[in-house]
């Protein structure tokens, strides 16, 4: 194995996993950290999708380093930790905490840290994170329910999660190309945030990194690595497979992203047609709709058109229920019943399953019992079809980061699949 990633939600192992196989590496994603004494056989990299993003920053760590653990057993000649490109954290963590636990594994003192991801609008300059246009903090992601994002300073960001020096590499030295990176990333002590605007920026710190046992960053990080692998003789690359032969049955569409994009998804899919259930947190809190409901809900539908069935809610109504039931508790409720949701629609015949929301993804991979997957094709950057590979029923799941994807996306999603 040359690569052993380790991402801190579901959605961005995908994402990730993605990445790499269309650079040529045969990638192989599992769920959870996998047991001590695995063996992942003849796999370029292995991506283990871990739900670490918002559990405490302990905890995180240890499932992290267990992981690692794996993975260097496996013969990974670098370890990556993969984390959001809008670098969804919160104070107490968790990217700092997981980034020292993996140094300190390594016996490293010094990595990099990078979210962009140009393709989805994420780009790094003077150390700022911009979505779009508009700086982090001005992004909607200032109202994210789990981890909201009121600061776009990421060299701050992160230094108020890690005791470590936290450097700036800025977009002058990575504009003057591999060298230039590699040298200031030799002479580092710590971690260094490093812009990236363009695709051409993340390919240059791919190769500049090559000498780094630990790499952090988005998936857009992943970019550069596979030529960086070639051109050091460790890969030998494949054409990428794409191709997934999805097993016959319904398909649903679950969204649990409280998201902007999600948002817009549901209203256009809504628009369209899309029969449509809507949760509500208190709803789901005093019993007054079920698993069971909702799974009916989807299988009564007759349109061609698949079901979607929704908590998704505008900040306000979020903060609301949060204020009623907690912040976690208002996540936990709702991503269990996700998860419940997708188990009662398998046995209702439904083989087909979009999930938007890299929590509720988790909750629902959880449930269901899906230990690995396999990547097809991709719907829109960052996210492919997947086929579940592991134990548990057989499954084409999409699982969508809540912030990607066109506003099409719940109605062309499906067409990918044949
Ligand atoms: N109506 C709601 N009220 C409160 N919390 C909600 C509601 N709908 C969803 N959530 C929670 O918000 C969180 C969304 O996170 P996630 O699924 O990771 O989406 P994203 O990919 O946008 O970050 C989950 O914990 C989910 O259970
Ligand atoms: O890097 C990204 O933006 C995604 O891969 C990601 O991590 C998804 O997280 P969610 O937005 O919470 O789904």
């Amino acid at each position: 194995m040359i690569l052993g990633a380790i991402a801190d939600d579901l959605t961005g192992a995908t994402d990730l996993a993605l990445m790499l196989t269309r650079g040529g590496m045969r990638v192989l994603q599992v769920v959870g950290v996998p047991p001590a004494g695995t063996r992942f056989g003849d796999a370029d990299a292995v991506v283990v999708s871990l739900k670490s993003r918002t559990v405490p920053a302990a905890e995180a760590q240890s499932m992290s380093v267990a992981a690692a653990e794996v993975l260097l057993a496996n013969g990974a000649d670098q370890i990556m930790f993969k984390y959001c490109s809008t670098f969804d954290s919160t104070d107490a963590g968790n990217i700092g905490p997981v980034i020292d636990a993996l140094l300190a594994l390594l016996g490293e003192s010094r990595t990099l840290a990078c979210p962009a991801f140009p393709a989805n609008q994420r780009t790094v300059y003077k150390g700022h994170l911009f979505v779009g246009d508009a700086l982090l903090s001005d992004s909607p992601m200032r109202d994210h329910p789990l981890t909201p994002m009121r600061d776009a300073n990421l060299v701050r960001v992160l230094g108020r999660q890690t005791a470590r020096p936290v450097a700036l590499i800025d977009h002058d030295t990575v504009r003057q190309g591999e060298e230039a990176v590699r040298h200031r990333l030799d002479a580092l002590d710590g971690i260094a945030i490093v812009d990236a605007i363009t695709d051409q920026d993340l390919r240059t710190i791919g190769h500049a990194a090559s000498a780094l046992r630990l790499i952090t960053g988005g998936s857009g990080i992943a970019m550069g690595l596979p030529e960086a692998y070639l051109r050091q003789g460790l890969l030998t690359p494949v054409q990428s497979g794409t191709r997934l032969s999805a097993p016959p049955g319904r398909g649903a569409v679950l969204a649990g992203s409280c998201s902007a994009a999600t948002r817009r998804q549901i209203e256009f899919a809504r628009a369209q047609g899309v029969p449509a259930l809507k949760l509500e947190a208190d709803q789901i809190a005093e019993g007054r709709i079920t698993v069971e409901d909702a799974a009916a809900f989807a299988e009564q539908q007759d349109s061609a058109l698949a079901p979607l069935i929704y908590s998704s809610a505008d900040p306000d109504i979020v903060r609301a229920a949060q204020e009623r039931l907690g912040v976690g508790q208002a996540g936990e409720l709702v991503e269990q019943f996700m998860g419940q949701l997708a188990v009662a629609l398998t046995r209702h015949g439904f083989t087909r399953l979009l999930v938007a929301g890299g929590e509720t993804s988790g909750a629902v991979i959880r449930d269901l019992g899906v230990t690995s997957l396999q990547i097809g094709p991709e719907i829109d950057p960052g996210v492919p079809w997947t086929l579940s590979t592991g134990h548990g029923p057989q499954l084409a799941l999409a699982l969508k980061s809540g912030n990607f994807g066109t506003d099409d996306f719940f109605l062309k999603a499906w067409s990918k699949l044949q």
